[in-house]
């Protein structure tokens, strides 16, 4: 089996004149991997994103895409779907003509009524991209990504704009993509996409890497949290309290299960109600809250 990486990013820097954008960044996305590039506004995600796209040269370093420089337009290009923030059809063009250009100039095959159906616009192939709304314009951004079910993909803030059918539909169809052996590449600020999804995650602050890792590896650091209210005084509680938030008790701890069955049985044991209980790991949220402040 072909071991290379299918992105290989080394030392990446970017220098917009005098502001260093992207500082010393390396990281490598396998075969078949599911990699979200996430990180704060400005980061650099966007910048690095564009030059493993080939289109960005880099400052220094080196960007290796199926081992190869990602600018070669005939060797590389045709292996990576890419969905653009923005992917600039031409308004005049129906969805189906724009999709026919997609294999144009993708240079891949595919049945232009599978790329319709796979997005949901077969019953809009005759519209005219400016006649589109916001969801269906991000659905034929996505048809980019997708025609010729390419080896790599890269998705961009693919759902937003999108309602919670298309969302669902997209994802559907990247996990079809997965099956088949495509390997993805996502930036999102929608963090729960990610966590729910990717096998590993880079998330970038300033220019460089605050953490790299599965998502248990960039949560486990960060303490579980128990929240609840009172609404009378209550016997001494069987934990400490870290903090009160918006009114409610917030535990911290790292041994959520016996803390939690610790605390029912206290309550069971006095009757005490415990109103809106939660509990729950660290999400990537509290991951991203953290930066700065670790
Ligand atoms: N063409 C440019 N000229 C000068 N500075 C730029 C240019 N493009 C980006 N930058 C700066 O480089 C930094 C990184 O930008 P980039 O768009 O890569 O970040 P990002 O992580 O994608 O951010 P966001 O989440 O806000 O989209 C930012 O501070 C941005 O202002």
């Amino acid at each position: 089996m072909d071991t290379t990486p299918v992105i290989d990013v080394e030392r990446l820097n970017l220098k917009y004149g005098d502001f260093h954008a992207v500082k010393d960044l390396s990281f490598q996305v396998r075969r078949g991997e599911f990699y979200a590039l996430l990180g704060t506004n400005g980061a650099g995600k966007t910048s690095t994103l564009e030059t493993v796209e080939g289109h960005r040269t880099a400052t220094s370093g080196t960007v290796r895409v199926f081992g190869q420089a990602p600018g070669d337009r005939r060797t590389v290009r045709p292996r990576m779907g890419v969905m653009l923030q923005e992917s600039g059809f031409s308004p005049d063009l129906t969805v189906r003509e724009s999709v026919r250009l997609i294999g144009t100039l993708t240079r891949r095959r595919d049945s232009d009524a599978r790329v319709l159906d796979l997005v949901d616009l077969t019953h809009k192939a005759g519209t005219r991209v400016s006649q589109l709304s916001g969801g269906e314009k991000r659905r034929l951004d996505f048809a980019t990504a997708v025609y010729g079910t390419p080896e790599l993909i890269f998705l961009d803030e693919p759902t937003t704009g999108l309602d919670i059918q298309s969302r669902d539909a997209l994802w559907d169809a990247v996990d079809k993509l997965r099956e088949e052996g495509s390997t993805i590449v996502l930036t999102t600020h929608y963090l729960e996409e990610a966590q729910q999804r990717a096998d590993r995650i880079g998330l970038m602050h300033k220019g460089t890497f605050h953490r790299e890792g599965t998502v248990s590896e960039l949560t486990r650091t960060l303490p579980a949290v128990i929240q609840f209210a009172l609404t009378a005084a209550v016997p001494a509680l069987p934990l400490p309290i870290t903090r009160e938030h918006e009114g409610k008790l917030v535990i911290e701890t790292f041994t959520l299960q016996k803390d939690l069955n610790l605390l029912l049985h206290w309550a069971q044991d006095y009757g005490v109600e415990l109103l809106d209980l939660q509990a729950g790991p660290t999400r990537l949220d509290d991951v991203f809250r953290s930066i700065g402040t670790d």
